[in-house]
């Protein structure tokens, strides 16, 4: 049962996914119900194929479910077109990847500067918005380097700062950490860590690595499409935490 509380950010409620593969029809995700709070770091485990990035995906709107609902900061966006969907993502969600994917032509300020080149605004405040984002990252004296000229864990601070610079109130990261060694692996989940308490970002992070897993406020656990564990932290995290509202970070 979901407690509908006003700090809750995303639910998911009676959520089913299936994919058709020839004649075969693949339930991956089963009656899947969560809450996550905002401002909450969450981290999602769960051996392969059991359904992480497919749950993943819908909670950020890449995907549509096959049954019920999610709803996020409020909107109902299993019910919204493809670009509905489309529009509500640009504002709405910030993405990190395994592999960043930045552009090598592009400098980190260039990157970073991207998603904003979607939303109407002047020129000024995307500046402003660009070296507010690369500075949370700690990357102010990086503007001009392109991407080869980084590290493996600078670049991934750029792909922080490109998913922050829209300042949304949901980030989604697949497997952030995964092409990183463990010095920079803590570095950015450090970062990650301050980016929900400071800036009162919610993160979502898909992972395979218990350790970055540990570094969350909180683990689910899905297997074949459910979870597995909804343990007692998630019950108290939703009862204790105060009532937080959604923060500005670019003004
Ligand atoms: N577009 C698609 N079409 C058909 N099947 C798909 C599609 N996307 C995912 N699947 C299937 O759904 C299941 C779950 O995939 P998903 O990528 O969500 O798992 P995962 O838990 O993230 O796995 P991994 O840890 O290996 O990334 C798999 O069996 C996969 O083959």
């Amino acid at each position: 049962m979901l407690s509908g509380s006003p700090n809750t950010l995303v639910r998911v409620q009676d959520l089913y996914k299936s994919f058709v593969r020839g004649n075969e029809e693949i339930q991956v995700l089963k009656k899947l119900t969560l809450e996550v709070a905002r401002g909450e770091f969450l981290a999602l485990m769960g051996p392969s194929g059991s359904g992480k990035t497919t749950l993943l995906n819908l909670i950020a709107g890449l995907d549509q479910p096959t049954g019920g609902s999610i709803t996020v900061d409020g909107e109902v966006i299993s019910e919204m077109s493809e670009s509905q969907l489309a529009r509500w993502r640009t504002r709405n969600v910030g993405f990190v990847f395994q592999f960043y994917y930045l552009l090598p032509v592009l400098t980190a300020y260039e990157n970073v500067e991207l998603p904003l080149l979607l939303l109407p605004m002047s020129k000024e405040q995307r500046r402003k918005q660009v070296l507010t984002a690369l500075d949370l990252v700690g990357l102010s004296s990086r503007l001009t380097h392109r991407p080869g000229m980084l590290s493996g864990g600078q670049q991934q601070r750029v792909g922080i700062a490109r998913a922050m610079v829209t300042d949304p109130a949901l980030i989604v990261a697949d497997e952030p950490t995964g092409d990183l060694d463990s010095k920079s692996a803590d570095e950015i989940l450090k970062l990650m860590q301050i980016l929900c308490e400071q800036v009162n970002k919610t993160i979502i992070m898909v992972t395979h690595d218990p350790h970055a897993a540990e570094k969350s406020q909180r683990t689910l656990h899905l297997d074949k499409g459910r979870l597995v564990e909804d343990d007692d932290r998630t019950r108290a995290y939703m009862r204790e935490t105060p009532p937080k509202t959604n923060q500005e970070v670019f003004t």
